[in-house]
């Protein structure tokens, strides 16, 4: 059985690029790795609907903190067996965003906190009533909110594809939901979690990731 590891943080945070390298080093290895990205664009209908109401389309679908959090776990839902499926063939199964995506944002929009209603409405819709895996260890990419926004504004500026959509051009968004990973990441929601800035070394972390049992992990500097 393999084991499940997910990469969180806010927009441009760096987590597409460290969950690269992160594979790169374990395949160096040897290990079976296979990568799974949340939302589930192209694959899910849900998925798509999500994105394209952040987009503007599908009337106040974006304007619903609720309708938007259900679109996105609905995508994990249908994700389920293939994640079960994937662990079971493989020594690791990372994930780029996952249910703790759903908790911070949805907390931020409401403006609550990690230990408020929102997180846990989240937690009891994705993990107990649609079952899906609980991971082993969850990373958060704590970088600054105003080095992220950089990123995601230099990223559309570049690719004409990759326009902004509500919650990126949104910063105190960002901000709240920056403060509510860390809240999460400091109370073990769900799982221990490993917090990593943006120098943080993928061959150190990947190493330490597939070495230690994942109650003894520590906090790489
Ligand atoms: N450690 C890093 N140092 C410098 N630039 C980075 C780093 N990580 C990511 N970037 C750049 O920041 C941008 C956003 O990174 P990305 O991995 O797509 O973020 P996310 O998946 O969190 O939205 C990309 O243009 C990427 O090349
Ligand atoms: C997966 C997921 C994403 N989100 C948010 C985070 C992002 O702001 C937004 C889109 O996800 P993101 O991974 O950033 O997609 P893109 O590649 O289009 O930038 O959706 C949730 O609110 N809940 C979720 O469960």
């Amino acid at each position: 059985m393999g084991r499940l590891f997910v990469i969180e943080g806010v927009d441009g945070a760096g987590k597409n690029t460290l969950a690269r390298r992160l594979v790169s080093a374990w395949e160096r290895d040897g290990l079976d790795v296979v990568r799974v990205g949340f939302p589930r664009y192209d694959r899910s209908i849900h998925a798509d609907l999500a994105a394209e109401a952040l987009h503007g389309e599908h009337g106040d679908t974006s304007g619903s903190v609720h309708a938007m959090a259900l679109l996105f776990a609905l995508d994990r839902k249908d994700a389920a067996g293939e994640i079960r499926d994937l662990l079971s063939c493989n020594d690791i199964v990372l994930l780029d965003r996952y249910v703790a995506s759903n908790a911070a944002y949805t907390a931020a929009r409401l403006e609550q906190s990690a230990d408020g209603e929102a997180v846990e409405w989240i937690r009891a819709l994705e993990f107990e009533r649609f079952g899906v895996p609980v991971p082993d260890v969850q990373m958060l990419l704590d970088v600054p909110v105003a080095l992220a926004a950089e990123r995601a504004a230099a990223r559309e500026s570049a690719d004409a594809a990759r326009t902004r959509d509500a919650y990126e051009r949104d910063g105190s968004l960002q901000s709240r939901t920056s403060a509510v990973y860390g809240a999460l990441a400091a109370s073990s929601w769900m799982s221990p979690w490993q917090v990593v800035t943006a120098e943080v070394d993928p061959d150190r972390l990947a190493a330490e990731l597939a070495n230690q049992p994942s109650g003894e992990l520590k906090v790489t500097p």
